[in-house]
């Protein structure tokens, strides 16, 4: 049995700078990872199954439709397993559920077997040759899959496949879902002008939470204003978050609508976390801290 984590994809910054002959746009995009998310168990069995539990189960497809299913029967190499899937993370949100889902799915697959998790540990210290090999095939299962198989700060251009590690320091976060599901497509089409410039080629080091706070609020999410046109209530989320005392930077991830609020001082985003759900009971509000998922020991918020 392998038990293996989900964590939420964020999108510190997404600049959308082209549009490809297939429709697909390039991006260049800051992407970090959250300490929450959704939770697989993979146990080794005759045929692929799938069972869906947990708060944000409800709608989400528990057939090959689901992408932990698609991946798994990718990975494959023989096995199968009988997958239990607990969403914590929203559907349709902008923080890669599904796509957190499919490579946690493929993780979990390599990870069992005989030689086992030893065989998954190895590779994992090594993602970049792993993306190389064979995570980037993932990609065909969705733009977001290679980033959320890598888990870690990273870079990403081309479509999404195109990945860089990078060193960002960790940062308390809040993350808040109005509970409308936004769908990718209509928010890339809604988005008139394509030819946004990228980040600078080269990225700053940045000493601490503070400076990266202080950097990101020169970047842009390109696709915020396109989906706010779609879900205004996004609106609504944006200010709520900039309201609270401590946020240093407010912005959507991917293409909504969950929006963050990145906070050098872990207390404030507590409180923040704490105050939005007092207030908004029907949101969707998760403190959490942002960095490298696969370090130890990273603080609660
Ligand atoms: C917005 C982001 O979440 C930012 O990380 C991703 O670009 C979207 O990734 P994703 O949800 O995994 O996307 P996919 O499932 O591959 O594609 C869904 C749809 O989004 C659009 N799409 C997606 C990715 C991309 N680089 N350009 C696009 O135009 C396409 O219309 C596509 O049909
Ligand atoms: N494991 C899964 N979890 C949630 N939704 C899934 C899953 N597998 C397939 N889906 C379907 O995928 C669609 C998009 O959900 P998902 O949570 O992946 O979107 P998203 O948060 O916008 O992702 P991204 O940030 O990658 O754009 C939903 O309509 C849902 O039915």
């Amino acid at each position: 049995m392998v038990k293996v984590f989900a964590p939420a994809k964020i999108n510190l910054t997404l600049h959308i700078t082209g549009q490809r002959d297939d429709g697909y746009h390039e991006l260049d995009s800051l992407v970090t990872f959250a300490t929450v998310g959704d939770e697989l168990w993979l146990v080794e069995a005759g045929i692929n199954s799938l069972t869906v539990e947990g708060p944000e189960a409800a709608g989400v497809p528990a057939d090959m439709n689901n992408l932990a299913m698609k991946s798994a029967q990718f990975a494959g190499a023989g096995r199968q397993a009988a997958i239990t899937l607990t969403k914590h993370l929203p559907a349709s949100s902008g923080i890669g559920g599904g796509s957190a889902d499919a490579a946690a799915a493929w993780r979990g697959m390599l990870a069992l077997g005989p030689e086992g998790e030893a065989q998954a540990e190895t590779q994992f210290a090594m993602p970049e040759i792993l993306y190389e090999t064979q995570a980037r095939a993932l990609v065909a299962l969705g733009a977001d899959v290679p980033m959320c198989v890598i888990s870690r700060p990273l870079r990403a251009r081309g479509i999404g496949e195109k990945i860089t590690l990078v060193d960002l320091p960790q940062v308390a976060c809040v993350l808040v879902n109005p509970r409308v599901p936004v769908a990718t497509p209509p928010v890339f089409k809604a988005l008139e002008k394509k030819d946004n410039p990228p980040m600078p080629e080269d990225l700053p080091t940045f000493a601490d939470a503070s400076a990266l706070i202080d950097w990101l609020a020169g970047q842009r999410n390109d696709l915020q204003g396109p989906a706010l046109s779609i879900a205004p209530v996004i609106g609504k989320v944006l200010a709520r978050l900039a309201e609270c005392p401590g946020a240093g930077l407010v912005r959507m991830s991917g293409s909504g609508a969950t929006c963050f609020a990145l906070f050098a001082e872990i207390d404030d985003a507590k409180a923040a976390a704490q105050a939005i759900r007092d207030d908004r009971p029907d949101w969707w509000v998760a403190g959490c801290i942002l960095g490298d998922m696969f370090q130890k020991s990273l603080p609660v918020v």
